[in-house]
């Protein structure tokens, strides 16, 4: 029985082409579609006890998902992109993902054709399994402040990698714990004495053989990390390097190289480019945050529609939570934002293959624009993602803490996205950087391209001011994309002046830095916005599709506007009065998307295997599921519990003897 039918009758749009905006196209749909279902049919991906094992039954069980994935891969002919939905609905953090997601980068960014050409094959076969090694104990966004070296030894045409320090071990690379045979090692370059900054090195780390570390490498998993399953299915590890060898050519030479009489030579590729693993990554984290972000809210959402509380009349039923505004206020702005970062995901890909083209024609001048985009977006959505899940376990009551809800695992799982591949405030004070920079530029005649375009209207967004008179104003696009600029413009504006007060620039940036931070959110808030709005533009088949994006777009910068109208107010863009039209229109959008609510999570196509949730599944039928689930605890294996007779029955004891007496 459909528990959730007369919610899904009430639909106003067509959930199938819904289907294909979400996925992409109908191409993308059609695998996604094939895919969930495989892994959610194979008894071989089942997760539903993996908040109760052990850590080395948890990763024990990893492993042998991570092989039967490959296999199926291979037996299936599954294509790359087949394969990496697999990955996805498998939904298990584990080894492989570093080495498809950062060490295959590392060597394809980093390393010469010849270097591609030699190691890529290997990988490609996983006859070597690789890892990102760059963070240490003592430094992980200070990638200029790490302390490993690798000292060129002219006599063998060798490097040296040595951990000096304890400081200097290499201190959670996914994957590096208990799995990876190499590693792409962020050191600190040394020839002659001579210091020429960090440099990523490919190092072998275990035999090929029986897995044992190589000599002078010690290596071994950091421990549990924060929650049940969650990224404990991940072996995070510390390393460390005692006068270890490598051949010259394993250092990475893309970018600069060693020549055999040591000698130190810089491409004419920036310098940065070392960093560009780490850019491809931040934008597959946001690509990803959509994901995360609406499983949460098909949980809650579905969830909602089931539970009722008070406003029974006449002993007919209570209300449905969903009906709540102040339940549609906490829920739907979640709903409108996974749309809202799928749509950035989108064009930051396009973005990022834009800027990988340019850099193979040498063209370098987007560079800038994508680190800050990457930056930014990473930082925005993720933080936005990870509250946003704990705020669907909320949504979802008592029964959200339970783990059969999925939700405290989600959470566990997502939230370190917040810290890796750069702390989310150390990247917003990048994207700040990058925005002072702009600003300080505006007299130099040099006109602001792209995501900063709208810095080149300075003038106008200085002094302009909200036209709106009613509440449906605020559905004009270009009204809303006016006082998101004029906002995020004013802001840039207000810290380059106060900035301008310091004869120390960096110390003037320290101070100021939280205020700096508020401006890098303004401006990454505004390019999600105007993605959103600019997604609104296409030919978008299908009845009632694009009004109920329209609806979710409205929702999704309205709530902003309304969260942060202080900025909106502070900069004189807008009354009082305007924003509280602003407000009156969101309740009215949170009226018209109500009635689409369940469809409008149904279109994300999610099985109940993925959602891995008794709150979210597809029927509704919440109580017996949940009912039944309790029964098959471990704990309730036996009907007295061990240590019973050890610890509880002593107790009762002399609590009857004592009162007895
Ligand atoms: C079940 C099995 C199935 C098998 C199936 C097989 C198929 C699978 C298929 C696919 C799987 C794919 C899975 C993918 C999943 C990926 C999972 C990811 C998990 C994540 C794990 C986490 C990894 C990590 O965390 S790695 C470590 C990350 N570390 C950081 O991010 C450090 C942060 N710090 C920094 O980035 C920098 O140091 C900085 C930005 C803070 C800069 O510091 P600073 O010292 O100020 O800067 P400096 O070095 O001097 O440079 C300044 C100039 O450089 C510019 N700049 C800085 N960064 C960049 C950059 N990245 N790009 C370009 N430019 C940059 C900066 O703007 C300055 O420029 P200016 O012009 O001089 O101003
Ligand atoms: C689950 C997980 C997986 C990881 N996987 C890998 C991996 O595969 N490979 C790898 O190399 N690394 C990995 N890391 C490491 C990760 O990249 C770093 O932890 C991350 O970059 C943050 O660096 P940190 O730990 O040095 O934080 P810190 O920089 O020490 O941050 C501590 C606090 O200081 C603040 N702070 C730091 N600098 C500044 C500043 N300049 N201004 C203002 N505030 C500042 C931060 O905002 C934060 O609040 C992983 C980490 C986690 C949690």
């Amino acid at each position: 029985m459909d528990y959730l039918a007369d919610e899904r009758k009430k639909a106003e749009f067509d959930v199938d082409e819904m289907k294909i905006v979400w996925a992409g196209s109908r191409h993308a749909f059609e695998v996604s579609d094939r895919i969930s279902k495989l892994v959610a049919n194979d008894p071989g991906f089942r997760k539903d006890t993996r908040t109760m094992l052990a850590r080395k039954e948890l990763f024990k069980n990893t492993l042998r998902k991570a092989a039967y994935a490959w296999k199926r891969i291979h037996d299936l002919h599954l294509s790359e992109e087949e394969a990496s939905r697999l990955r996805f609905y498998v939904d298990e953090p584990a080894y492989t993902d570093l080495h498809w997601g950062m060490f295959v980068p590392a060597i394809k960014g980093q390393g010469t054709d010849e270097q591609q050409k030699k190691w890529l094959p290997l990988a490609y076969k996983m006859q070597i399994i690789g890892c990102y090694a760059q963070t240490e104990l003592g430094h992980g966004s200070n990638v200029q402040g790490l302390e490993t070296t690798a000292t060129f030894d002219p006599q063998t045409d060798e490097f040296v990698i040595h951990s000096p320090t304890l400081t200097s071990s290499k201190w959670w690379p996914g994957g590096l714990g208990k799995v990876s045979t190499h590693g792409v090692v962020y050191a600190r370059l040394i020839i002659n004495g001579e210091e020429h900054g960090i440099h990523g090195f490919i190092v072998q780390l275990r035999s090929l053989e029986d897995h044992l570390p190589l000599p002078g490498v010690t290596v071994g998993d950091i421990g549990m990390k924060f929650g049940n399953g969650a990224y404990n299915t991940m072996d995070n590890g510390v390393l460390r390097f005692d006068h270890v060898r490598i051949p010259r050519n394993q250092m990475l030479m893309r970018v600069s190289q060693v020549t055999r009489d040591g000698k130190y030579k810089q491409s004419d590729v920036p310098r940065q480019l070392v960093y560009g693993t780490m850019v491809y990554v931040r934008q597959t984290i946001v690509a990803d945050a959509s994901c995360a972000l609406s499983r949460a809210v098909t949980i809650a959402t579905r969830y909602s529609a089931v539970r009722r509380q008070f406003g029974s009349q006449n002993g007919g039923p209570e209300t449905q939570v969903i009906d709540y505004k102040t339940q549609q206020n906490r829920l739907f702005p979640l709903l409108a934002s996974a749309y809202a970062f799928k749509f950035v995901g989108e064009w930051l890909t396009w973005l990022y293959n834009d800027v990988t083209q340019r850099l193979q024609a040498s063209d370098f001048s987007t560079l800038p624009e994508a680190h800050a985009c990457t930056a930014g977006l990473k930082s925005l959505t993720t933080t936005a993602t990870a509250d946003g899940i704990e705020e669907c376990r909320k949504l979802c009551g008592g029964h959200g803490y339970l783990c059969s809800s999925g939700l405290p695992e989600l959470f566990a799982v997502y939230v370190p996205a917040c810290t890796y591949e750069g702390d989310n405030t150390v990247l917003l004070l990048q994207v700040a950087r990058f925005l002072m920079k702009t600003v300080s530029q505006l007299g130099s005649g040099k006109k602001p391209l792209g995501t900063i375009s709208y810095m080149g209207k300075i003038e106008h967004l200085m002094q302009s001011r909200c036209t709106v008179q009613k509440a449906e104003d605020w559905l004009k696009p270009s009204q809303v994309l006016e006082a998101f600029e004029a906002r995020a413009v004013k802001m840039a504006v207000s810290c380059a002046k106060n900035l301008s007060k310091f004869t120390n620039p960096e110390e003037g940036f320290a101070e100021l830095s939280a205020d700096l931070v508020e401006a890098a959110v303004a401006h990454c808030q505004l390019i999600v916005v105007s993605k959103f709005i600019d997604k609104l533009q296409q030919d978008i088949p299908g009845k009632g599709v694009k009004q109920q994006l329209e609806a979710l777009c409205g929702i999704y910068y309205l709530y902003l506007l309304h969260k942060h109208q202080g900025d909106f107010l502070a900069t004189s863009y807008l009354t009082p009065k305007q924003a509280a039209l602003a407000n009156d229109q969101l309740r009215a959008l949170y009226t018209k998307v109500r009635p689409n609510a369940v469809a409008l999570v149904d279109s994300f196509n999610y099985t109940d295997h993925f959602l891995g949730s008794i709150l979210g599944c597809y029927d509704g039928n919440v109580y017996p599921k949940l009912y039944d689930a309790a029964w098959k605890d471990p704990l309730n294996d036996s009907v007295v519990p061990e240590g019973y007779h050890e610890y509880v029955r002593p107790l009762l004891k002399q609590q009857l003897h004592t009162a007895k007496l």
